[in-house]
C-alpha cells in the first residue's frame, strides 16, 4: 500500500455517564453486602425449621451476588466505533482487498432455499468491486433442492445487480425488497420495479415448485452441475460436490449492463454416516479450503442464510477497521450484531437483544473486543486459519489463489472437491488450532475467544443502519431450544481448558475474561433462579419465614436491591429501544429461560465433561405455520409445540405452584394482618413470579387455538403442583 500516511479510518467515543453508573453499582453493591450479612447473621439455629431453605437462600443470593459482579465488566465502560468510509477513496481501487463471503444452509425444510438465495443475492450485490468478491454456499443437506434456487440465483443476479446498482436499491435482499415491509426506491419508476418485482415472483415460485415436488425437472439433468445428483444419495451420504456458477475471471460472466459478475460458488461437502461431521463449524473449515483454491481473499464474511444483508456498505465499514494503519494491524474480526427483521413490537420472546447489542457488545469492546457471534462478522482469513498476533505480521492484502491462465472452472472444482472430503481433516490441526473450533455447540463463541487468546483484539460495530438483518425464533419452543444450545455451549465453554478464565489468563484482560463468563454462566444461573422461585412460595405456604420482617430495618437493603436493580434494568431496556411491555416480557423470557433451556444445558454440559457427550446442532426453523404465524405477529405466546412439553410442564408447574402458594397466602393475610409483616416479602416475590406467569394460565385454562397448552401438559403439572404441595419440600 501507498507510502504516504493515510487519515484514520475509524473514531471510537465512550459511553457518556459512567461516573452516575459507577456511583449507582457501589450502592448495589453496599445493600447487596446488607443482604449477605443479614443472611449469614440469621441463620436459624440447628432443628429449627427453615434451617436449610434459609442456607439455601444465603447461597442462591450469593450466586446473584457473583454473577452480578460479572454482568459489571461489560456495563463498566462501553464504547462505540464509527467509520470513515469516504476515507477508503484515499486508497487505490485495485489496492483493495478480496473478499470471500461465505453462507451456511443446512436444511432445506427449515431453511427454505428461496430464503437462502434472498441472502446470496444481498451479499453478491454490495457496494463492492463484483470482480473482488466471491460468494460460497455451503450446503449442509447437499440438496439438489437448494443447489436449483442458487443456480436460479446466478441468472437472476444478471438482472437483479444492474437494477441495485442503477437505484441504489436497499435492501438488496430481493425477498425483503419486495415484501410489504419494504418502501419502494424513489428513483426506479414503477414500470422497472414491477417487471424486477415479476422477475423475482417467477423464479420464487419456480423454486417453491421445486421444493414442493421434492426434486428438479428431468430437462435440467443434463445442464453442468446437476448430474452430481444420482439416485440414492442422502443429505448424510454423499461425495464432495463443488459447482462454480459465476467465474470473475470469465469475460463472459456479466449482467445485463455488461459488469462482471461476484463469483458464485455451490460447495457441499462429502458427508459419510460413519464421519462426524461437526455441523456448521465443519462446513465453514471445508469453506476456508474450498475458497483458497478458488479465490482465497485476504477478508471473509461470514452470514447465517437467512442473515441477508441490509446495508450495501458494510463491505466497506469493515475494510474501515482492518486498513486503519494506526489501530487496525491487530484487528483480528469485526463484529455486527446481530438484528432481526421478524422481531414484534413488544419483543414477545425476547429474542431482539437490543440491551446486549447495545449495551454489552460495546462493553465487550472496550475490553479487547466482542466475542463472534456467528454471522454478520469479518475475519482475516489467517486469523481463522490459526495464526498468532506478531507485531511484524503484515498483512498481503493483495493475495488472491495463484490461478494459471489454463486452470479451467472444472480444474479448480476438482482440486476444491479434494479438500472438503470426510478424511481430509484427519491427522491435521483443522478443528483445534486451525479454522473453527469442534465439539462446541456455540462453535463461534469457542472460535472467537481463541483467537482473542492468540493476540488479536476484535471490535464490534453497530451502525444505525442495520448491517444484517436475520429471523428470530417465532415460538416459545424453537426459542427454548435455541437458548439450551446457547447456554449449553457457553457452559462447556466454562466447564473447559477453554474457559476464559484460565485460556485468558494472562492474555485477555480481566474485564474480557469475566465477561465471557456471563454467557457462560447463564446456564447455572437456573439452579438458584429454580430456588427462588420456588422455595419461597412453599415456605410461605408452610409458615416459613425467610425475609426480614416489614417492621425490621432490614427490609431496606432487600427493598433497594430488588427495587435498584429493577429500575435499572427497565430503564436500560428503554434506552435500548424496548417498550415497557416489551420489557416485562424480556423479564418474563429470562425466568421461563432460566427454568427450562439453561436447566437443560446445564444437565447436559455436566453429563459431557462427566463422559456422556451429547453434542447436537438443532437448527432454528426460519419460517413458522400460518396459523402461528399469525399468533406470533399478534404477540400471543405459543404452547403448541408437543415436542417441548417436557420444558412445557416445568413451566406450567411452577406457574401453578405460585398461584396456589399465592392464594393460600392471601387467604391467611385476610384473615390475619399480623401475617403480613412478615411475609410481605414472600407474597410479593410470589405475586410478581405470578404475575409474570399471566399468559401461562391463560394457556393452561382459557385458551381454545391451537397454540394453547396441550391437556396432557395440564394434567401432568396439576399432578406435580400437588404433589409439591402434599410433600415435605421445605
Ligand atoms: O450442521 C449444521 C448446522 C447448522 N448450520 C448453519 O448454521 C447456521 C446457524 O444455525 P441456526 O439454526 O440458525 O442457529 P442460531 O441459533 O440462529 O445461530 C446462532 O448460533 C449458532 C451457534 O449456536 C451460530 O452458529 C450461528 O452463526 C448463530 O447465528 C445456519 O445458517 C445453519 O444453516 C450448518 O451449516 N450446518
Ligand atoms: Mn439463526
Amino acid at each position: 500500500m501507498a507510502e504516504r500516511r493515510l487519515l484514520s479510518l475509524f473514531g471510537t467515543e465512550r459511553a457518556k455517564g459512567r461516573t452516575a453508573y459507577k456511583l449507582f453499582a457501589s450502592s448495589m453493591l453496599v445493600n447487596i453486602c446488607l443482604v449477605l450479612f443479614y443472611r449469614a447473621t440469621n441463620i436459624p439455629g440447628r432443628g429449627e425449621q427453615g434451617r436449610w431453605a434459609w442456607m439455601g437462600m444465603l447461597a442462591a443470593e450469593l450466586w446473584f451476588t457473583f454473577y452480578w459482579i460479572i454482568t459489571q465488566s461489560v456495563r463498566w465502560n462501553p464504547i462505540y466505533r464509527h467509520t470513515f468510509k469516504e476515507r477508503l477513496s484515499q486508497i487505490d481501487a485495485s489496492e483493495l482487498p478480496g473478499l470471500d463471503i461465505f453462507v451456511c444452509t443446512a436444511d432445506p425444510v427449515a431453511e427454505p432455499p428461496a430464503l437462502v438465495i434472498s441472502t446470496v443475492l444481498s451479499v453478491m450485490a454490495y457496494d463492492y468491486p463484483p470482480e473482488k468478491l466471491s460468494v460460497y454456499l455451503s450446503d449442509d443437506a447437499g440438496s439438489e433442492l437448494t443447489f436449483y434456487a442458487l443456480w436460479e440465483a446466478a441468472q437472476f443476479a444478471r438482472h437483479w445487480l444492474p437494477f441495485c446498482r442503477r437505484h441504489k436499491v436497499e435492501p438488496r435482499s430481493p425477498a425483503a425488497y419486495f415484501s410489504s415491509r419494504s418502501h419502494p426506491c424513489d428513483t426506479c419508476n414503477d414500470t422497472e420495479r414491477s417487471y424486477m418485482k415479476n422477475l423475482y415472483k417467477e423464479m420464487e415460485s419456480r423454486i417453491d415448485a421445486v421444493v414442493m415436488l421434492g426434486k428438479v425437472h428431468e430437462d435440467l439433468r443434463s445442464r453442468k452441475g446437476f448430474s452430481e445428483w444420482k439416485s440414492g444419495m442422502t443429505s448424510r451420504n454423499h461425495q464432495p460436490i463443488v459447482q462454480i456458477l459465476t467465474d470473475s475471471s470469465d469475460k463472459s460472466s456479466v449482467d445485463d449492463d455488461g459488469t462482471v459478475l461476484p463469483t458464485l460458488v455451490y460447495m457441499a461437502r462429502e458427508k459419510r454416516p460413519q464421519h462426524h461431521h461437526n455441523f456448521k463449524a465443519g462446513a465453514m473449515n471445508a469453506l476456508i479450503r474450498v475458497s483458497s483454491v478458488i479465490s482465497n481473499s485476504p477478508v471473509i464474511l461470514n452470514v447465517d442464510c437467512d442473515m441477508y444483508s441490509n446495508n450495501v456498505e458494510s463491505i466497506r465499514d469493515a475494510l474501515c477497521f482492518f486498513l486503519d494503519e494506526e489501530k487496525g494491524h491487530d484487528i483480528g474480526f469485526v463484529q455486527f450484531p446481530q438484528n432481526f427483521e421478524n422481531s414484534t413490537k413488544n419483543d414477545l420472546y425476547g429474542n431482539a437483544f437490543k440491551v446486549i447489542n447495545a449495551v454489552e457488545l460495546a462493553g465487550l469492546d472496550s475490553w479487547g473486543g466482542p466475542l463472534y457471534i456467528g454471522t454478520g462478522c469479518f475475519h482475516r482469513r489467517e486469523v481463522l486459519c490459526g495464526r498468532k498476533y506478531s507485531k511484524d505480521y503484515k498483512e498481503d492484502w493483495k493475495r488472491e489463489t495463484k490461478r494459471k491462465k489454463e486452470d479451467t472452472a472444472f480444474i479448480l472444482e476438482e482440486r476444491a472437491k479434494s479438500l472438503a472430503t470426510c478424511t481430509y481433516e484427519h491427522n491435521t490441526p483443522w478443528g483445534n488450532e486451525m479454522g473453527l473450533q469442534y465439539g462446541c455447540p456455540v462453535e463461534d463463541v469457542i472460535t472467537g475467544l481463541a483467537i482473542q487468546c492468540r493476540g488479536w483484539r476484535s471490535v464490534y460495530f453497530n451502525p444505525p443502519r442495520k448491517g444484517f438483518l436475520g429471523v428470530a425464533p417465532s415460538t416459545l419452543a424453537e426459542t427454548l431450544v435455541q437458548h439450551k444450545r446457547w447456554s449449553e455451549g457457553n457452559f462447556q465453554i466454562f466447564l473447559s481448558k477453554y474457559c476464559s478464565f484460565l485460556q485468558g489468563h494472562g492474555k485477555l484482560k480481566l474485564g474480557l475474561q469475566m465477561a465471557y463468563c456471563i454467557y457462560g454462566l447463564w446456564a447455572p444461573n437456573s439452579i438458584p433462579t429454580l430456588y427462588y422461585v420456588t422455595i419461597p412460595s412453599l415456605s410461605l405456604l408452610k409458615g416459613i419465614s425467610l425475609f426480614p420482617k416489614v417492621s425490621s430495618p432490614w427490609i431496606i437493603p432487600f427493598a433497594y436491591v430488588a427495587i435498584a436493580k429493577n429500575a435499572y434494568g427497565l430503564v436500560e431496556s428503554l434506552a435500548c429501544g424496548d417498550t415497557l411491555i416489551g420489557w416485562w416480557n424480556i423479564q418474563r423470557m429470562w425466568l421461563l429461560k432460566r427454568i427450562t433451556s439453561y436447566l437443560y444445558g446445564t444437565v447436559d454440559a455436566i453429563l459431557k465433561v462427566m463422559g456422556f457427550p451429547r453434542t447436537g446442532f438443532t437448527i432454528t426453523a426460519k419460517m413458522a405455520d400460518a396459523d402461528a404465524s399469525k399468533r406470533y405477529e399478534q404477540e400471543i405466546m405459543e404452547f403448541g409445540s408437543t415436542s417441548s412439553s417436557p420444558m412445557f410442564v416445568v413451566i406450567a408447574t411452577t406457574a401453578l405452584l405460585n398461584l396456589l402458594c399465592l392464594v393460600v397466602g392471601l387467604q391467611r393475610l385476610v384473615a390475619d394482618w399480623d401475617f403480613g409483616d412478615q411475609f410481605l416479602i414472600q407474597l410479593l416475590l410470589c405475586g410478581v413470579v405470578v404475575a409474570l406467569n399471566l399468559p401461562i394460565y391463560e394457556a393452561l385454562f382459557l385458551r381454545k387455538d391451537k397454540g394453547r397448552m396441550a391437556p396432557a401438559v395440564t394434567y401432568i403439572s396439576l399432578g406435580f403442583t400437588a404433589l409439591a404441595y402434599l410433600l415435605p419440600i421445605v
